[in-house]
């Protein structure tokens, strides 16, 4: 994974529209996507600064893991998510090193991004995200 910049870092919130105007009108920050992924059981909605995109995140039901995660809390870190050219190599080359994958097999991600996990187990308790963004070029800047 050397030089595979971080392509977001997301945070589990109860109040997905309350955390839009904090970030956007408050911080300063830029609208990027809002989008629902059914399979994941969420939406997301994504906001820039810079090169930095902070990934919000809200559960479509209080079933979902995340929403479980982020317990009776606001808000809450999730996970960080790094941007790799290769996620398949990626994957083959973390898990012949021994790191538990919770995604053997890429999904479809939001922003167009193919994503896979590797278990909090494995990462020292962080959850760790892999993008690989559309047509799998150069890492996206700006
Ligand atoms: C739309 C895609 C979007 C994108 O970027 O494109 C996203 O990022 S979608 C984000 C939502 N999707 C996921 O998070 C998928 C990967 N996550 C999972 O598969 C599960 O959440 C998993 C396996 C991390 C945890 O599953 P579950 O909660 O059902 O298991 P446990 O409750 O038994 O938890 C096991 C163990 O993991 C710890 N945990 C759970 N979530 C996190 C987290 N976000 N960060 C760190 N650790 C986490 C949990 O506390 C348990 O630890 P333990 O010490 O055993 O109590
Ligand atoms: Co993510």
């Amino acid at each position: 994974m050397i030089d595979a910049p971080i392509d977001h870092v997301a945070i589990v919130v109860k109040d997905l529209d309350a955390a839009i105007a904090l970030y956007t009108q408050t911080l300063g920050f830029s609208f990027v996507y809002r989008e629902i992924v059914a399979d994941q059981g969420i939406e997301a909605v994504g906001v820039r600064t810079g090169n930095a995109v902070i990934e919000l995140l809200r559960p479509l039901d209080e079933e979902s893991p995340i929403a479980r995660y982020r317990g009776d809390a606001q808000t809450k870190l999730h996970h960080t998510a790094y941007r790799v050219a290769d996620i398949r190599a990626e994957l083959a080359r973390l898990k012949a090193a021994g790191i538990r994958l919770i995604d053997e097999e890429p999904r479809r991600g939001a922003h167009g991004n193919t994503i896979a996990f590797l278990h909090p187990k494995s990462t020292g308790g962080v959850l760790v995200e892999l993008c690989q963004p559309p047509g799998g070029g150069p890492p996206r800047e700006g």
